[in-house]
């Protein structure tokens, strides 16, 4: 199984841990020769599981080019399906692909995902993180220094 192929669109981190692929590269793996699916920002090579699949092949490929996370939890799949999944894996969805198709509820075609919407969508994620990261920072500040001022007034009143 290829990890990537010829103009490869994916981040190929050998040395570093799992590669990590793109949406628009998973975009060229949607057919019976080359099935590649992106559930919970994993990244699977299901084309030998494709006549296996009790759900069907063309489920399977519908759900490729995109965020397969929802379709797959949609059907309530068994924890026997969920430890199959396991035997696929092939890599990582690139993180900023992911936060595009998680804000879309999972369902975002590929097209509009690696399109001239993808610069704009991965500031803002970014900047959410900043954000989630420093307001917690603020409040504790804020917490430490009502703490450290209540502490020096004690004595002073006492
Ligand atoms: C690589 C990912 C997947 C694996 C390993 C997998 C595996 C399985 C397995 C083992 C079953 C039998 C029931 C169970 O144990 O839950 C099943 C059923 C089913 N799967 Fe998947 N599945 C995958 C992805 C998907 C996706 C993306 C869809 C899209 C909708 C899907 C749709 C279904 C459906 C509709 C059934 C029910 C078939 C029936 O009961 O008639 N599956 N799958």
């Amino acid at each position: 199984m290829a990890e990537s192929d010829g103009g490869s669109a994916a981040t190929n981190q050998n040395h570093a841990g799992p590669v990590v692929y793109t949406l628009a590269e998973l975009k060229n793996h949607d057919s019976m020769e080359s099935c590649w699916l992106t559930i919970h920002g994993k990244v699977y090579d299901v084309t030998k599981f494709l006549e296996d699949h009790p759900g069907g092949v063309e489920v399977l490929l519908a759900s490729t080019g995109t965020d397969a996370t929802k379709d797959f939890e949609d059907v309530g799949h068994s924890q026997s399906a969920r430890e199959l999944l396991q035997e696929y894996f092939i890599g990582e969805l690139n993180p900023a692909d992911l936060v595009k198709t998680t804000q879309q509820g999972g369902a975002v075609p590929a097209a509009a995902a690696v399109d001239g919407n993808a610069a704009p969508r991965g500031q803002t994620s970014l900047f959410t993180r900043i954000l989630q990261f420093l307001v917690p920072l603020g409040i504790l500040g804020l917490a430490v220094a009502v703490r450290v001022f209540t502490a020096n007034e004690l004595p002073a009143s006492s």
